[in-house]
């Protein structure tokens, strides 16, 4: 028992639905024009090949190629079946054609309701006139006028289809598929012709010319032009560095050529992701087209390919780091995000930018590379917040602290060992920040104790605790630190006291079973003449005062939030101070 066929809607959903574009049924008859000519060259005719495509007044168009033709029986076997073709049966010339599966010419009845090819054969000198149409049924029948060698194809516009069968709309499509085939490409019109070929394809032009060849077509210069080779599956094109930045979720747009006839101008797939701030112009010789012909089979030699063309990709960057670095500087910035991006994720994208990628620093914006010749040491925050905390006190420490708080900047910092030698990074705990500060005398600890126990007694409800300790700059008397677990703290703190009874509860169990309270911490700056002042003192009103202003300054100044307890205790503070400043005046003017 064999399956029973439907054969006019298997036709219908070939020629409907496998394209993606009424246009393409030009790119089938084109290919099948060439490949006719490439079959007639290997029976060794000496010819001048040509493809003509001619547009009449009556929405009817003829494509003529002077190729191989076709005999009765190759009608009947090739032509008249679906899925048969003598380009994939004829295994050892596969690789010289353009077309393989034997559905192509279905393309045909998007746009007419009949195909009638004209044809005489290499082999056979009767010519034949072949009428198909999308129910299946054909006709074939011995023409009696003389014919050249070749085949035409003869279309009429089905309606809603005219404008496919238009002179200005058939020159834009044979020029969108064929303008680089070597077969000679002419469309005609009465006595007007139009020569369709372009002598150098992107792919053969020099730098120069592919980066005005690509300024004309895309409206913008390209930063500059990537050759891209594979001998597998001969592969050569150009890619052209976007002179603009594209996030990552762009659609990439790759123009694809097979056997120099486009295949597709939306291929996102034939470079690696990574290779986003490129669009490519590519042709091969030997990869394999889907059967719509607008994407290729993804087999090993399709990866294969893939690989070495993002290989070319690196090894030009590689090189243009060290003969261009401005050039290459140039292309990072423009595309900094979404390199970092892609850094993240692709290793050897990681090692071939890392060193030139900026990251914000205690000691300002650096390259990684300057990092890393000034320090063996880094030290990354985890947060911007805690960067701001700490970053210029850490400058003055020769302390490398490195802003981990925008999108992939701690990743991006933490990997850096994998391409370094003798470097070391740290994520930088903030509350233990002072901790790397000088310790002080131990009479110098004995003598300031009280002032700190004041100060922890004073700050226990803003969950600070105080420490004293020498470091620079000299004119900051204090460092607030502060990171999100203690934030986090507090939070539960404040809703335990708001919750009603059951969520109390269980924000008190969560609270004191699951996390040892953590603290912020204030360091009073040894230093600093002020705060040496205060402790100096010895009067609790005056420690109160200070200890008071210290903390809201340091929180102001660390761009800490304040609430309204903060507030009144910076203004009562503030207000005590002008009025013993104003006693002191008065006492002196008596
Ligand atoms: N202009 C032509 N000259 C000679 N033979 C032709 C011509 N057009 C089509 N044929 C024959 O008809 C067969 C079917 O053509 P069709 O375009 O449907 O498929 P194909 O070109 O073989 O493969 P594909 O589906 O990949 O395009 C071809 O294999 C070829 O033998």
């Amino acid at each position: 028992m064999n399956f029973q066929v439907n054969l006019q809607g298997i036709i219908e959903l070939l020629s409907n639905h496998l394209y993606s574009d009424p246009g393409v049924f030009v790119r089938e008859l084109l290919q099948n024009g060439v490949d006719a000519v490439t079959a007639r060259k290997r029976l060794g005719h000496a010819f001048e090949e040509a493809v003509k495509v001619e547009v009449f007044s009556s929405n009817t168009l003829s494509f003529s190629d002077n190729g191989c033709g076709l005999t009765e029986s190759e009608i009947e076997l090739f032509l008249a079946r679906i899925g048969s073709s003598t380009k994939r049966d004829n295994q050892d010339s596969s690789d010289d054609f353009i077309g393989q599966f034997g559905v192509g010419l279905l393309a045909c009845f998007v746009v007419s309701e009949e195909i009638v090819l004209i044809t005489r054969s290499a082999l056979d000198s009767d010519p034949l006139e072949w009428r198909g149409k999308p129910d299946g049924t054909y006709t074939i029948k011995k023409i009696k006028r003389q014919v050249p060698i070749g085949s035409t194809v003869f279309l009429k516009a089905k309606p809603g289809y005219e404008e496919y069968f238009e002179f200005y709309r058939v020159s834009e499509l044979l020029e969108k598929y064929g303008q680089y085939l070597p077969t000679p490409i002419v469309l005609i019109e009465d006595k007007y012709e139009r020569k369709i070929n372009v002598p150098n394809p992107p792919w053969r032009l020099d730098k120069q010319e592919a980066l005005a060849f690509v300024e004309e077509a895309t409206y913008s210069k390209p930063m500059d032009i990537i050759p891209l080779t594979s001998d597998i599956g001969g592969v050569t094109g150009i890619a052209h560095i976007l002179p603009y930045a594209v996030s990552l979720q762009d659609e990439k747009k790759h123009r694809v050529y097979l056997k120099n006839m486009l295949l597709s101008d939306k291929m996102n797939n034939i470079l690696p992701a990574w290779a986003f701030f490129v669009n490519g112009i590519i042709n091969t010789e030997s990869l394999r087209p889907t059967a719509s012909r607008e994407a290729f089979q993804e087999n090993d030699l399709f990866f294969a390919v893939r690989d070495e063309l993002g290989q070319c990709i690196k090894r030009y960057l590689i090189e243009l780091s060290e003969s261009h670095p401005e050039l290459f500087r140039k292309i990072v910035l423009v595309h900094y995000a979404s390199i970092k991006t892609m850094a993240v994720e692709d290793e050897e994208f990681y090692a071939l930018f890392i060193h030139h990628l900026s990251f914000e620093t205690s000691f300002g914006d650096m390259k990684m590379a300057d990092i890393l010749r000034s320090h063996s040491s880094i030290l990354v925050t985890a947060s911007l917040d805690e960067f701001r905390q700490v970053a210029r006190v850490a400058k003055y420490q020769n302390l490398m602290v490195v802003n981990g708080g925008y999108v992939n900047d701690l990743n991006l910092v933490r990997n850096v060992t994998e391409v370094a030698d003798n470097v070391s990074v740290g994520i930088l705990n903030v509350l233990e920040f002072a901790d790397r500060f000088e310790e002080l005398g131990s009479e110098e600890k004995r003598d300031v104790q009280p002032f700190l126990e004041h100060s922890d007694r004073l700050l226990e409800s803003y969950d600070c605790r105080s420490l004293a300790r020498w470091f620079e700059p000299a004119d900051i008397p204090v460092l607030y630190n502060t990171n999100q677990e203690v934030s986090f703290f507090k939070l539960m703190e404040t809703s335990e006291k708001e919750a009603d009874p059951l969520f109390e509860d269980v924000i008190h169990v969560i609270k004191n079973e699951m996390y040892e309270k953590p603290y912020a911490q204030l360091c009073y700056n040894f230093n600093n003449p002020m705060v040496r002042k205060a402790i100096d003192s010895r009067n609790p009103q005056l420690w109160k005062a200070s200890i008071e202003l210290f903390y809201t300054q340091a929180l102001l100044l660390g761009n800490h939030p304040m609430g309204q307890t903060e507030m009144r205790m910076m203004n009562e503070s503030l207000l005590q101070f002008m009025n013993r400043g104003l006693d002191a005046t008065a006492e002196v003017d008596q």
